[in-house]
């Protein structure tokens, strides 16, 4: 089987092409691709299939999906499926422009968390309409450090901005964090965030299904709209490990906008029968 590499941000990826959904994808062959010594190594997979192909029901949030050609079956390290990748709907739809998957400069895929629409700017940049990011109260995460309190946020999938008063950089993240089922009965992505100086958010993040990882692109959504007096519009430069993204939010929702790089292909050699 084909496999291609990419990151955004350094949110880094195996892209499994899949047009017609052939390949069972279970679990622990995604946790062996993604492992860093054994396998290929990366945050997630991205299987790009044909949505009629997808061979799963697409309703709720999803069934804006149905309309789009291509579909972004995102998967964690772990094996466990996400509703949505910031980062990799933008690796995404480069992997589709290069590919000649798709004609011009604009591309809808479809997602669990519903329709992404993805502009490849002149300069390089790939920016991603990410809806309406919601604001849902009060929450809570215990980490190696103690207990962080901050805001849950909906993008399409579920985090905790926690904002603090000083750097995110000493913060430990290396291990999972604690949460409450009833704050968050999905699990949750957990990020840590302060403003670095106006207008520009510094950030570090603990995926759902993948621990710390150099970007996420929900995360960085999550805490521009934390940061963000309610009813107000802004535009953040989020800093995090692996680069810098760019988040406009106005009435309409939020806009992602930051690199997205495909820069290996090859073949798949293991077994991903297991
Ligand atoms: N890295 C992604 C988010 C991937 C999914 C997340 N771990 C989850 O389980 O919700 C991004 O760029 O948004």
């Amino acid at each position: 089987m084909r496999f291609a590499k990419g990151h955004g941000t350094e949110n880094d990826f195996v892209i499994l092409p899949d047009p017609d959904g052939a390949l069972d994808l279970r679990p622990t062959a995604v946790a062996a691709l993604c492992d860093r010594r054994a396998g290929i190594g990366g945050d997630g997979v991205l299987r790009v299939v044909r949505t009629a192909a997808l061979g799963e029901p697409l309703s709720g949030a999803a069934a804006s999906s149905t309309e789009c050609e291509w579909f972004m079956d995102y998967r964690n390290a772990d094996g466990s499926i996400a509703e949505m990748c910031g980062n990799g709907v933008r690796v995404f739809a480069r992997y589709l422009a290069e590919r000649g998957m798709v004609a011009g400069r604009e591309v809808s895929v479809g997602t669990r968390a519903g329709e992404r629409r993805v502009v490849l700017e002149d300069n390089g940049d790939v920016t991603v309409d990410m809806g309406r990011p919601e604001l849902r109260g009060e929450g809570s995460a215990v980490l190696p450090g103690g207990k962080m309190a901050g805001i849950r946020v909906w993008v399409g999938n579920p985090h905790l901005a926690c904002r603090l008063d000083h750097s995110p950089a000493a913060v430990d993240l290396s291990g999972q964090p604690e949460l409450d089922a009833e704050e968050f009965p999905e699990g949750a992505n957990v990020e840590v965030f302060s403003v670095a100086a106006p207008g520009t958010l510094e950030m570090r993040v603990n995926e759902r299904g993948s621990g710390e990882t150099r970007s996420c692109g929900t995360g960085i959504v999550a805490v521009a709209a934390a940061a963000t007096p309610p009813g107000e519009g802004a535009t953040w430069r989020v800093r995090v490990p692996g680069g810098e993204c760019v988040v406009y939010l106005d009435a309409d929702g939020a806009r992602l906008r930051g690199p997205a790089a495909i820069v290996a292909e090859g073949e798949v050699l293991m077994d991903l029968e297991v």
